[in-house]
């Protein structure tokens, strides 16, 4: 089986969570995208979606699928995303499509984060993917300092600007013994728009396709 066949898999699998009549909150990437055609087949019995990225409310629109403005939703059942890497407690490393502002923001609203991914997906430590950090443009050179001091390595996405207007430093060269007291100190750099972790508020399911099945696993 191909690693898009076990996107799909896990992509389909999370459809059994949506909330008829419901908004569903809508990640970014090549995962979110297999839900996305998913959720296509059932949009007749959902409300609508929130999109975190412009790319995933391109392709909500093409499928007819209403989209609804953030601020304009006060609950969410369930927000559907991928993952860059996933750890036993079900922290995650996210913003490899650079989305994670958004993401973490609409992530937010909801009750459940339903993560989806392939078995690659899986790691025991956190870090070997680099961490992307949202910067503001003029703090690029600060906040690289920092990071480094931090013990990574620095590297500016170059000819990448997020959905905000902002930049992405891709951090090398991690391994996160403590995912949400990390998530709190990178936050903490003035500068810094958000990081890729999502720890302190991790997810809530896991449907993780492997060449046996999807296999759920749900935070303790
Ligand atoms: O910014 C992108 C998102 O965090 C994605 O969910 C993440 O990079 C995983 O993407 P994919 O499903 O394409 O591996």
């Amino acid at each position: 089986m191909t690693q898009d066949e076990l996107k799909q898999q896990a992509a389909l699998r999370a459809l059994d969570y949506i909330v008829e009549g419901s908004i569903v909150g809508v990640g970014t990437g090549s995962t979110a995208n297999f839900f996305i055609d998913g959720l296509a087949t059932m949009k007749d019995r959902i409300a609508g979606a929130v999109a975190s990225s412009e790319a995933s409310a391109k392709r909500l629109a093409g499928h007819g699928i209403r989209l609804f403005d953030l601020n304009d939703v006060d609950q969410m059942p369930v927000y559907v995303d991928g993952a860059d890497e996933i750890d036993a407690s079900l922290a995650m490393i996210k913003g490899g499509g650079g989305a994670l502002t958004r993401e973490k923001i609409v992530a937010a609203v909801a009750d459940k984060f339903i993560c989806i991914c392939d078995a690659t997906k899986r790691v025991e430590c956190l870090g070997r993917f680099p961490l992307p950090v949202e910067v503001i443009p003029m703090a690029r050179a600060q906040v690289a300092r920092q990071l480094a001091a931090l013990g990574g390595r620095p590297v500016l996405r170059e000819g990448f600007v997020t959905d905000n207007g902002n930049i992405i430093i891709d951090v090398h060269g991690l391994q996160i013994a403590d995912p949400a007291a990390f998530e709190t100190t990178v936050d903490g750099i003035v500068g810094v728009v958000t990081n890729g972790l999502f720890a302190r508020r991790g997810a809530d399911v896991l449907l993780l396709a492997t060449a046996g099945g999807v296999v759920t696993y749900e935070r303790t």
